[in-house]
């Protein structure tokens, strides 16, 4: 039987093949890519989860029933931990002191969109708006993870991606997308669909703009 989240899946195949292929993931799979770029990005990713953890909070108060509630809340506190280990980790090697307060417009664009999509439109559209960032992380994870060269400088991050924690977490927000997807209306699930792809494409944009150390013109 063919998941309502397969289809999702085939809906981004295009923009997923060219995160993949984007030359950030290339250099970071080959141990090349430049140290402030991966900085950048690293800045960029700690305004963005902590974002990201408020979407699934505002998710949370708005689910129909304890189960989900619980999820939520668990991804939440998912994203606070990985937040903190990974990135105080890479700011330490960085040198970094004070990260930065001020979000690239792809960060701004991207998290904008994930909180007024959760608190603002239905929760089912929430939920397909937020899938993208669990989703294309774990399979670029265990693409990075399948190529990467030896003693890769950001095998840490690979592994947080590539591993069978993060991917038990995936499975569930997948298992989730799909419960609620059957309950909703064919309006809905267009909706859920159009939130889907917009995230994926927030997602190349955010790498995007960190090969490019984007800045605000003016
Ligand atoms: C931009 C972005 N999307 C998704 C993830 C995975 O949670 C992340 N760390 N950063
Ligand atoms: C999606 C995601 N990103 C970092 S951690 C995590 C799962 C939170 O439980």
């Amino acid at each position: 039987m063919t998941r309502f989240t397969d289809t999702l899946w085939s809906s981004i195949t295009d923009i997923y093949q060219a995160i993949i292929y984007h030359p950030f993931n290339e250099e970071l799979a080959r141990g090349i890519l430049p140290r402030e770029k991966f900085a950048f990005y690293m800045q960029q990713d700690a305004l963005y989860l902590a974002d990201f953890a408020r979407a699934l909070a505002i998710m949370a108060g708005r689910a129909p029933d304890e189960a989900a509630i619980i999820q939520f809340v668990r991804f939440a506190e998912g994203v606070a931990v990985v937040e903190r280990a990974l990135h105080h980790t890479y700011f330490r090697e960085f040198g970094i002191e004070t990260p930065t307060r001020q979000p690239a417009p792809a960060c701004f664009t991207y998290t904008n969109f994930l909180l007024a999509t959760a608190a603002c439109r239905s929760y089912e559209e929430g939920m397909a708006a937020l899938l993208p960032c669990f989703w294309i992380y774990r399979e670029v994870g265990h693409d990075i993870y399948r190529r990467a060269a030896p003693n890769n400088p950001y095998q840490k991050w690979i592994d947080t991606y590539a591993g069978q924690e993060f991917d038990e977490v995936v499975t569930q927000a997948i298992a989730l997308t799909d419960t609620i997807a059957e309950q909703a209306s064919a309006t809905q699930q267009q909706r859920m669909r159009d939130a889907f792809i917009y995230s994926a494409r927030l997602e190349w944009m955010f790498w995007d703009s960190a090969y490019r150390l984007e800045q605000w013109l003016p």
